[in-house]
């Protein structure tokens, strides 16, 4: 800027000139034998003081210069203004335990700050002395992440000076940034090389954009040396003697203290001008081009802004996996946003696949997928678990421990080690899998809690191979039992934290770099959250940009090709029969299923239960839900679409409204409706009918049956399948269905869904391997003694009760 550069030399020149002819002055009313001095003399001083006080005016404004006081001549004055940012530090002979000092400090502090440019200066700051008292109404500018929080001791100064240090080497190493001022208002102590290590910063420092300003040393390379006295005497500071015999000739007295209100007032303005420097819109994190990155070495997008400019984050080798914490409320699910909108727009969705799960109440990842009215998604999503079960949450990451398997083969196939050498051979893409909350995947110390964390580890050890990341994010990691001993074997692989407001446990313990954060900040830090690395950014909200969110979503969308839609489960929701797939698809077939519901799995397949002559092949609900009428009524709508000509003896003992809807459903199909004491006869008939014959019981713990009808019972469960005949039966009470069972009868249903009966009261029938379960609405636990499993399913519910 030639217009600032000539200001300033004009300045200068004018300056010094001036104070050369004051000094010439002065020596000459030195060596005047009478004082008081000669009027003319006097009038020459009172016009080139006015004259340094017009050249002060310019030099206020520079930003390479900082005022110190004022010079006081025989009849005038001037303010004295001495190079600091950019080419000089400031030494001061003694440190803030004067208290004319320290308002110094803070007037030189935020000098530097309001001269530069905002966001382009830090502070680290040491005071020993006072405990932090000397800068503690620059406050602001600590919650603004503009300034360290004071070092009071040994440990907390050698910490600043490896800060200093590593902001020096990053800057001699190339790496642009922001400036650094080191202000040591006073030193804990000068044992251990302190002073070596503060000559070797001074050396250094202003080639590098640290300034110190140095309260009880003198004599530091390249710095304005101030003895302060009764008042402050300036020794030649570089590029910019004050004459030539060593300094300016005049006393610089203090200026008169800022007050305190003043200062904070000052900083808070200072710091809210730095925060709005670095503020970034949710526009900025779209790329000026759709998919164009390459994923081969690394996943890259940008996170936010510091003072230094924009702030990109990576999935690579060196951070594989994110760590995210922050309490509610403090932007977790905005910066999530940001990040994942900003790798969907840069990587094409044969490059990136996203699993996202969410496992709290809330709507963190339906942008993501088709809402009503609104058939747009990012077709980067594979999987979106909203509301998710910790069932669903262990089964995808079991799908990304066998997809790692299967690349592991496939590398070893064409003789590679690293992913970006299986994508110079095949398209497979980079998986990026985001769990929100994941504490509650591993609450408890049950098997799932277990497996779950023998999963994560396997993914989070090996997933960087692969080409496969996680990322982690809670309003806790501290507490979860089932990670005591797994917690640095896991969490040693999370090398980026991210620290929103109020995160606990992501950064060491002793970095406090995330106190103080406000909403819309973030510190992240690539070191596993050690302290001296930490980046204080400001993401965007993308809440507050709507308009623009939902663009670029429909541009992602329009670009999808023929990419379906990703399979979501919301926790919460009912399933409706009507609404599958696999229900449309159904044809009249010999060998027909019964289709109950989803399974809580990666995919989330339908549950269909086949009905063929196996012994065992009938089905028995059991608990008082009323989701048991609901199974029966889906069942009997699969079969009518199966089986044209079936026969269905309809005992309607419970939920009246459920069973007339079934009935009506089966239509022409040949419906035989018994009530609690028809059942009997109709059950002691079947033996002589052959199939399809589909007895639907709802309520059977109501049935009147004498023993005869209850050994009839017992009948067609050991030989109906044989001949066609199937039993569908809902029982409210397990005591009535082990009864009609009858001893030895047990393995005459061979599955079973249970709804609200604890596991430990099914252990006589089905043993340890039900005792986790634990009933919750909209679940069932699917017991399968065919294929020996017991899973989770959402039982298919029946429309209109839930409408
Ligand atoms: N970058 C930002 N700038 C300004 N405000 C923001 C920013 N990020 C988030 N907010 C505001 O903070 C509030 C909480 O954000 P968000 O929903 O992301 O929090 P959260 O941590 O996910 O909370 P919870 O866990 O309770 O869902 C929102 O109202 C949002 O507008």
């Amino acid at each position: 800027m030639p217009g600032l550069r000539g200001t300033f030399d004009a300045a200068v020149t004018a300056h010094m000139t001036a104070v050369g002819t004051i000094n010439a002055t002065r020596a000459a009313l030195d060596s005047a034998p009478n004082p008081p001095p000669p009027p003319d003399l006097l009038a020459t001083e009172a016009a080139l003081a006015a004259r340094l006080d017009a050249a002060a005016s310019h030099l206020d404004a520079l930003p390479t210069v900082v005022r110190l006081g004022t010079a006081r001549l025989h009849a005038a004055s001037f303010g004295v203004y001495v190079p600091f940012l950019s080419s000089a530090h400031l030494c001061l002979s003694a440190d803030a335990k004067d208290a004319r000092v320290a308002a110094l400090i803070r007037s030189v502090l935020l000098q530097a700050i309001a001269k530069a440019d905002p966001g382009t200066v830090d502070i680290v700051t040491v005071d020993a002395a006072s405990v932090g008292a000397s800068v503690a109404a620059l406050r602001p500018l600590v919650d603004a992440g503009r300034m360290s929080a004071p070092a009071t001791d040994d440990a907390g100064f050698t910490a600043a000076l490896a800060r200093a240090e590593a902001h020096v080497k990053a800057r001699l190493s190339g790496e642009r940034g922001t400036t650094m001022i080191l202000a040591i208002a006073s030193a804990p102590s000068r044992a251990n090389g302190v002073a070596e290590r503060i000559e070797a910063l001074a050396r250094s420092g202003v080639a590098a954009g640290l300034h110190l300003i140095a309260a009880g040393f003198s004599g530091l390379p390249d710095s304005v040396d101030v003895t302060v006295g009764e008042h402050m005497r300036v020794a030649n500071p570089p590029g910019a003697p004050f004459g030539t015999d060593g300094g300016l000739a005049a006393d610089v007295h203090f200026d008169p203290p800022l007050s305190t209100d003043y200062v904070r007032a000052e900083a808070a303005r200072l710091a809210e001008v730095a925060r709005a420097a670095s503020v970034m819109t949710f526009a900025d994190i779209r790329p000026a081009q759709l998919w164009t990155h390459d994923p081969s070495e690394r996943l890259t997008t940008v996170a936010g802004r510091d003072a230094s400019g924009t702030v990109t984050l990576a999935f690579d080798d060196a951070t594989p996996h994110w760590l995210i914490g922050g309490r509610t409320g403090g932007g977790k699910t905005v910066f999530l946003l940001d990040i994942l909108y900003g790798l969907a727009a840069r990587y094409s969705p044969q490059d990136l696949a996203l699993y996202l799960l969410d496992f709290k109440e809330g709507v963190s990842f339906t942008e993501f997928t088709p809402r009503p009215g609104d058939p747009t998604f990012i077709p980067h999503a594979r999987a979106v678990g909203i509301e998710s079960d910790r069932e669903y949450g262990v089964a995808i990451l079991r799908e990304l421990d066998a997809e790692m398997t299967r690349r592991s083969v496939a590398m070893k196939a064409v003789g590679v080690a690293r992913y970006a050498q299986l994508r110079a051979e095949r398209p497979v893409p980079r998986i990026v899998c985001v769990i929100d909350e994941f504490h509650v995947l591993f609450a408890g110390n049950d098997g799932l809690a277990k497996e779950a964390v023998s999963l994560l580890e396997n993914v989070a050890r090996k997933g960087r191979s692969y080409g496969i990341h996680l990322v982690l994010a809670s309003q806790t990691t501290s507490g979860i039992e089932a990670l005591y001993t797994k917690r640095d074997s896991i969490f040693g692989q999370f090398g980026l934290r991210i620290a929103l407001p109020g995160a606990t446990g992501v950064l060491d313990t002793h970095n406090t770099a995330a106190n103080g954060l406000r909403t819309g900040e973030a510190v992240v830090n690539p070191d596993g959250g050690l302290s001296g690395r930490d980046r204080v950014i400001r993401f965007p909200n993308a809440h507050a940009e709507p308009e623009e969110l939902r663009r670029l979503r429909h541009d992602l969308w329009q670009a999808r090709g023929d990419i379906a839609p990703p399979t979501v489960f919301r926790g919460y929701a009912a399933v409706h029969i009507d609404d599958d797939p696999a229900y449309a698809a159904l044809a009249a077939t010999a060998t027909p299923s019964v289709l109950l519901g989803r399974y809580v799995d990666a995919g989330l397949p339908t549950v269909a239960l086949p009905l063929d002559t196996r012994p065992g092949s009938h089905l028995a609900i059991i608990g008082p839900d009323v989701a048991g009428a609901h199974l029966l009524h889906a069942a009997a709508l699969s079969l009518r679409a199966q089986v044209p000509d079936a026969t269905f003896v309809v005992a309607g003992l419970a939920e009246a409204d459920t069973v007339a809807d079934t009935v009506a459903a089966l239509g022409s199909s040949i419906v035989e409706h018994v009530d609690a004491t028809g059942l009997g006869a109709a059950l002691t008939a079947l033996p002589d009918r052959t199939g399809p014959v589909y007895v639907l019981g709802f309520g059977l713990d109501s049935a009147t049956l004498t023993r005869p009808q209850q050994e009839a019972l017992r009948a067609v469960l050991r030989t109906g399948p044989a001949s066609g005949v199937h039993l569908l039966g809902w029982w409210r009470n397990l005591r009535r269905h082990m009864d009609d069972l009858g001893p030895g009868g047990r393995e005459d249903i061979a599955t079973s869904i249970v709804l609200n009966v604890p596991g430990h009261e099914l252990l006589n029938l089905y043993g340890q391997s039900v005792l986790g379960w634990n009933p919750r609405p909209n679940r069932a636990l699917l017991i399968d003694r065919h294929a020996n499993t017991r899973r989770l399913i959402v039982p298919f519910s029946r429309r209109e009760a839930t409408a």
